[in-house]
C-alpha cells in the first residue's frame, strides 16, 4: 500500500488545515477504493523562527515555503500544503502544484476590541498589520488611522491586540473560519474596501512532478473554479513581480455566461499609505492572458513606479 508522508508547518493554522485536508483525502480514497494512507510530517521554516522580524526586511516571501520544498525534492516528504497566498510565483524544478482544493472566505476581516466596524472605530485608532497590501488599503479609506506592524501566528497576534493596546488588527478571514475562531471576527471587508492578497483563502497541495500516483489522486480533488481564479491572480502577481512583500492585491472569480465560463478579476497596487490608488477590473476567458494584460493597464497607469518606491 502507498503512504504519502504530507509535511506541514506547526503553526496552529497550518496543522489544522493541514488536517483536514488530508482527512478530505482520505475521505476520497475510501470512495475511489484507491489504498492509500497519509503520514503527518512536522517541519520548521525559517519563517517560524525569525516571527519576531518584519517579513519584508528578511526577504519576505518564500520563507514558510522553501524548507517543506526542500522536504519534497528530497522525498522526506511526498506533499505539502501550503497557504497560496504563502507561495512564492516561481516553483522549483521538479515540483507542481497537485490540487487547489475549493476556497474559503477569501476576505480580510477586522478585529476589533471595542468597535463595531472600520467606520465606528474612532479617529487616529491604533490598527495593527504587517501587510503593505492591508495598510494602503485601509489608509485609502481612513487616512486618519495610525497604523502598526504586528507580527506572528494568528493565536499571537490576537493575544497582541488585547496586550499591546491596538484597537483593532486585520487578519484573512480563512485563517480565523479554518481554526474555527470566526466569532472573533468583527466585521468583514468587502473586496471593494480591501481586495484581498492573491491566493488568499485558496490551499496550494504541492507534489513532486513525477509522482504519478499522488498527481493521479490530487486530480480528484482539485476544484477547477478555484483553480483557474488563482492561476489568473498568480500571473498578475508573477507580471508583476510581486515576489517579495508589496502592496498588491487581486481576486478573480468565474461566471457562467452562455455556458462558457468568464473570469472577472479587479487587480490593486497602492502606495503604502493609500495616496496613491490604482485599482481596475477587467475580464477574459484565459487565466494567464487575463492577469498579464490586467497587470499591463495597472503597469500604464504607473503600477511599476508605485513598486519600485517600495522595494527601494
Ligand atoms: N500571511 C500569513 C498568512 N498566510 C495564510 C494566512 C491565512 C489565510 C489564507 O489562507 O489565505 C495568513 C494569515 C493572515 O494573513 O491573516
Amino acid at each position: 500500500m502507498r503512504k504519502i508522508v504530507v509535511g506541514t508547518r506547526q503553526s496552529a493554522l497550518a496543522l489544522t488545515q493541514t488536517g483536514q485536508v488530508v482527512d478530505q483525502l482520505r475521505e476520497l480514497c475510501r470512495r475511489l477504493e484507491i489504498e492509500c494512507e497519509f503520514e503527518l510530517r512536522k517541519i520548521v521554516t525559517k519563517g517560524d523562527r525569525i516571527l519576531d522580524v518584519t517579513l519584508s526586511k528578511v526577504g519576505g516571501k518564500g520563507l514558510f515555503v522553501k524548507e517543506i520544498e526542500q522536504a519534497l525534492m528530497d522525498g522526506e516528504i511526498d506533499m505539502a500544503v501550503h497557504s497560496m497566498k504563502d507561495m512564492p510565483w516561481e516553483l522549483p524544478e521538479g515540483l507542481v502544484i497537485g490540487a487547489v482544493p475549493f476556497r474559503e472566505d477569501p476576505r480580510d476581516c477586522l478585529i476589533t476590541r471595542e468597535a463595531k466596524s472600520l467606520e465606528d472605530l474612532p479617529h487616529g485608532a491604533k490598527v495593527g498589520t504587517s501587510s503593505l497590501r492591508r495598510s494602503s488599503q485601509l489608509q485609502h479609506l481612513r487616512p486618519d488611522l495610525h497604523i502598526e506592524s504586528i507580527r506572528g501566528n494568528i493565536d499571537s497576534r490576537l493575544k497582541k491586540l488585547d496586550t499591546e493596546g491596538f484597537d483593532a488588527i486585520l487578519l484573512a478571514a480563512a485563517g480565523l473560519h479554518r481554526i474555527g475562531w470566526q466569532d472573533r471576527i468583527s466585521a468583514y471587508l468587502s473586496p471593494e474596501q480591501s481586495l484581498p492578497a492573491v491566493g488568499q483563502g485558496a490551499l496550494c497541495i504541492q507534489c513532486r512532478g513525477n509522482d504519478e500516483f499522488t498527481l493521479d489522486l490530487l486530480k480528484h480533488y482539485n476544484d477547477e473554479k478555484t483553480a483557474i481564479a488563482v492561476a489568473a491572480e498568480r500571473s498578475f502577481l508573477g507580471k508583476l513581480n510581486g515576489g517579495c512583500q508589496v502592496p498588491i492585491g487581486a481576486y478573480a472569480t468565474l461566471q457562467e455566461e452562455d455556458g462558457n465560463s468568464v473570469i472577472a478579476m479587479t487587480g490593486m497596487v497602492g502606495s503604502p499609505d493609500g495616496k496613491q490608488m490604482l485599482k481596475e477590473t477587467m475580464t477574459g476567458t484565459d487565466p494567464e492572458l487575463l492577469g498579464k494584460e490586467l497587470a499591463e493597464a495597472l503597469i500604464a497607469r504607473g503600477a511599476a513606479d508605485i513598486l519600485a518606491v517600495v522595494r527601494g
